[in-house]
């Protein structure tokens, strides 16, 4: 386990990717110190050529005095030339490890979290900070400037920005210690004069982490619009609506916000830097003048001045540029550590990846007293539900939008367990079954069901990923959800490739979409179905046809049915009415009629709009016969 329940501080930032691979980071590391330690060597060869071919041209020296030098210098340019390709070959693959070792971890982590943190917007947004490439809900776009990262490229850039602070004072060290052998007082100004300019490049880095964190939260909403514009889901509404250019010039606005920020931060640092760099290089100058009376005076030689001449400049550019951008950089990676911190802090669910219990049964579902609120909600969504699942029955929740009706199916599945009251299985309450057991006990169909870029056969065979179901009850499946025909149309029958990811795949309705999500739990072994607003997408026709063979899909089975198309629910033993967060009404179709209550209502009201259209037709015909 390389990350784990921890509070990571900057000492991690070396330590994680040492744990993932001690030898790439030992590979960067030497290539770092090498890069830091080439300038102080091109000094010497520098100053050493330079002197030798003076004395080369003086007739003081053989030319064979300047070959070393020449192949120091050589050596360093093939250095610089040649290792910058080696390293992004090596980079490519390091990458490659990097994601192999650190995304699955990841992944894994993720599916254990409990629920409530992927639903609650705040864990959410954290959890797409750490892992950016975990397409999670919540807006798109970016929410840190460290969000476009990969969560392995995180990982080893804090490495490589560390790596940096190394070189940078490997580097200055070089230098200054390599001037203080040769001029003492000179060494000392330049560390005087580099220590405040360190100072204000630092605390800049740091500000402008604040300004780009503010400029991203403007660049997602931008993001999001530019998504709306463009997406493929939107064509037809941008086309009928015609709102693009007002969308686009709310896009533009905060384009311009983003782009002041970003302007605001970039001049800010331009000028504290170039000021810094104008100190440095005024301060340099002068210095440089002083060391013409040291040549003079013999003190160094007119090697070593060119040699120095060119360092210091170089030194200068990077004290005023180079620190800042570190800085920036080590402060977004601090955040990054926060937020690894927290991430891993999220609670876990016990045994989360287990896959469900085969063969599971039970006799009764109970739902006592149950009362409960979203986390971090105050609303209560349910306010002491009281009710039965008998095995082998079928039922039907019902009432108007937002009543709790999923939220009821969301507990039956264990999704959440902040709840007050009791839900037993057969005595037992569900906070005791393990996750295999309650992942065995109940198959869903909810209204957002996944779309599976596979075979049609793979997008039924998931539900049992065990595969114990074979190729015929894919097929008989397919029959009971009325998908037959439209599969003997398909090229490559249950093998055809669903979606359009692959060249050869088939993009099929929304319809078609739906009764594949319902074969997928008919092939399921769990004894409880759940289908949320099953026939939603379905023409009448094959809505009627689906409660037809709904006597078969459901054999031997319990099913929960939730749907606000209220001829369905003729096919329920037991009908739950939800109104104000409790259960109002209850009974077969023929007893809540009688009753005459919320459930008579809604069902007149819906017969009522039919009947009306219906009666007119039967007036306008009398009409027109008279
Ligand atoms: N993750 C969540 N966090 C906070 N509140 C939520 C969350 N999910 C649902 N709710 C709220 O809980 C209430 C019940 O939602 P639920 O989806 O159970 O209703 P429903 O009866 O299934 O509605 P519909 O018929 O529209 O599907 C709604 O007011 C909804 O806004």
């Amino acid at each position: 386990m390389i990350i784990e329940k921890k509070k990571y501080g900057f000492l991690d930032m070396v330590l994680i990717p040492f744990k993932v691979s001690p030898m790439y980071s030992i590979i960067f590391a030497i290539k770092y110190i090498a890069d830091a330690l080439m300038p102080t060597l091109s000094i010497f060869a520098t100053a050493s050529f330079i002197n030798n071919a003076i004395m080369v041209y003086n007739g003081e020296a053989s030319l064979s005095s300047v070959y070393l030098s020449i192949a120091l210098i050589v050596g360093i340019m093939i250095y610089s030339t040649l290792i910058n390709s080696l390293m992004s070959f090596v980079d490519c693959k390091r990458n490659i490890y990097f994601r192999r070792r650190l995304v699955p971890e990841m992944l894994e982590k993720l599916a254990r979290l409990e629920y409530r943190h992927i639903e609650n917007p705040e864990t959410a947004q954290l959890i797409r900070r750490v892992c950016p490439n975990i397409n999670f809900v919540y807006g798109g776009g970016m929410i840190n400037s460290y969000e476009h990262q990969f969560f392995q490229n995180n990982v080893w850039e804090m490495y490589t920005n560390v790596l940096g602070v190394l070189e940078f004072i490997i580097y200055f060290l070089g230098i200054t210690i390599t001037i203080f052998t040769q001029v003492w007082w000179i060494a000392i100004i330049i560390v005087l004069v580099s220590v405040p300019v360190i100072y204000f490049g630092n605390r800049a880095g740091g500000k402008n982490y604040g300004i780009y964190m503010e400029k991203s939260k403007v660049t997602r909403q931008a993001n999001y619009l530019s998504e709306v514009m463009m997406s493929r889901e939107g064509t037809e509404e941008r086309n009928i609506f015609g709102y693009v250019e007002q969308l686009n010039t709310e896009y533009g606005k905060k384009l311009k916000v983003s782009a002041v920020l970003w302007l605001k931060a970039f001049a800010r640092n331009t000028i504290e830097a170039r000021l810094c760099g104008m100190v440095v290089i005024l301060c340099f100058t002068g210095t440089m003048l002083a060391l013409v009376q040291s040549v003079t005076n013999a003190t160094i030689t007119i090697g070593m001045f060119i040699a120095l001449m060119g360092t210091m400049f170089g030194l200068s550019n990077k004290l005023s540029w180079d620190v800042n951008d570190l800085a920036s950089k080590i402060t977004e990676k601090r955040k990054f550590l926060k937020d690894l911190t927290k991430f891993t802090e999220l609670e876990e669910q016990e045994d989360a990846t287990s896959k469900p219990k085969k063969n599971m049964t039970f006799n009764k579902i109970e739902f006592k007293d149950v009362s409960f609120k979203y986390p971090g909600t105050d609303k209560l969504i349910l306010d002491g539900v009281s009710f039965v699942i008998e095995n082998g029955k079928h039922y039907s929740f019902v009432g108007v939008n937002g009543a709790g009706k999923t939220t009821i199916t969301k507990l039956i599945i264990g999704l959440y367990t902040n709840y007050e009251g009791e839900i037993l299985v057969d005595g037992k309450s569900i906070r005791d079954l393990t996750q295999a057991e309650i992942k065995g006990l109940s198959a869903v169909v909810y209204q957002d069901f996944a779309k599976y870029n596979m075979s049609l056969y793979d997008n039924l065979a998931i539900a049992d990923i065990d595969n114990s179901n074979t190729y015929e009850q894919a097929e008989k499946a397919i029959e009971l959800v009325g998908l037959s025909d439209a599969v003997t149309n398909l090229e490559n029958g249950m093998d055809t490739l669903l979606g359009k990811i692959g060249k050869d795949g088939v993009d099929i309705s929304g319809g078609e979409w739906q009764r594949v999500a319902m074969a997928r739990i008919v092939m399921s072994n769990a004894p409880l179905k759940i289908l949320d607003e099953p026939t939603a997408a379905l023409d009448p026709i094959s809505e009627s046809a689906v409660y037809h063979n709904f006597e078969q899909i459901s054999k031997g089975k319990t099913t929960i049915f939730i749907s606000h198309r209220l001829g369905s629910t003729k096919l329920a033993d037991i009908i739950y009415v939800l109104a104000n967060g409790k259960i109002v009404e209850s009974g077969c179709h023929s007893a809540l009629m009688a009753e005459n209550g919320l459930y008579c209502d809604m069902f007149n009201s819906q017969v009522e709009w039919y009947r009306s259209d219906v009666d007119e037709k039967e007036v306008t015909g009398d009409a027109q016969k008279e």
